[in-house]
């Protein structure tokens, strides 16, 4: 059996005022593949990125990245793993800083990794060019850009530290439809490259079917429904998947 990249068994977590975010929920991504979570507003999927990823501690259970706690991890040990674990934001442009042109965004990513100065314009170029997008914009500040264009800087700046794991919450969700589409396919072909796994977050299970192989259905905190996503979107058993289906 696979071991898996990214681990969460019987995670619970519980915000100051008492509110359980996340109750004791389960969820794997195999090394190179996707796994889809979905769920409406404040079911608790920004919550569970945010373990994944290191930013927060559960108040029970276990999160692993390749073993490790993510959470947990001090000095060199943290800067490799983080390194090997990126996030790509649904407002990515809120994330990149409007001063700087968005070259420089990638550029600054690629400095941390300790890759020369000199070699940095081509990684950048190249990293434009692997994204879709014309390196000549990379002249251009985040406002002189669309919602899309934006979306393929940040998923440059993720790839420049050569993750194993890109936690995508609502990628295309800030996206006009054509926009979306063409998204889908940048990061299936991204992750057919680069061997990359993602875990794929979205209110909408008709996005995430197209990518995820394994999806878990969230509601209130508690994982409801899992499995093959051509399965949950063909055959859903939960009440819950077959009502966020029916808003399709
Ligand atoms: N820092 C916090 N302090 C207290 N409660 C929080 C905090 N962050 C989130 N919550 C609560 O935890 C629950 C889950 O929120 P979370 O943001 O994880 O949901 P979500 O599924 O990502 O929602 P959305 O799709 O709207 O972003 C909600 O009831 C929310 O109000």
């Amino acid at each position: 059996m696979t071991v898996p990249l990214l681990s969460l068994e019987q995670v619970t977590k519980i915000y100051p005022g008492g509110v359980t975010a996340l109750d004791r929920v389960s969820l794997r991504v195999d090394p190179g593949r996707t796994t889809g979570l979905v769920g409406e507003s404040g079911s608790g999927k920004s919550t569970l990125a945010r373990l994944a990823l290191g930013l927060i501690a559960p108040d029970s259970g276990t999160v692993r990245f390749d073993g490790q706690d993510p959470h947990r991890l001090r000095g060199r040990a943290a800067r490799g793993t983080r390194a090997r674990l990126q996030f790509v934001p649904q407002h990515p442009r809120g994330s990149l800083n409007p001063a700087l042109r968005a070259g420089a965004a990638v550029s600054l990513a690629l400095a941390a990794q300790g890759v020369p100065r000199r070699e940095r314009a081509e990684r950048t170029a190249a990293l434009f060019g692997q994204v879709g997008l014309d390196p000549g914009l990379a002249r251009r500040y985040p406002r002189e850009l669309s919602g899309g264009q934006v979306q393929r800087v940040a998923i440059a700046r993720a790839l420049a530290t050569e993750p194993d794991l890109v936690v995508c919450d609502e990628p295309t969700s800030a996206l006009d439809r054509s926009a979306q589409a063409r998204m889908l396919d940048l990061l299936t072909e991204l992750q057919q490259d680069s061997d990359l796994a993602y875990l794929f977050i979205s209110h909408d299970l008709a996005v995430v079917r197209h990518l995820a192989d394994q999806v878990s259905v969230l509601r209130h905190g508690r994982v409801v429904e899992h499995g093959p996503a051509a399965r949950l979107w063909d055959e859903p058993a939960h009440p819950y998947t077959r009502a966020l289906l029916g808003g399709v």
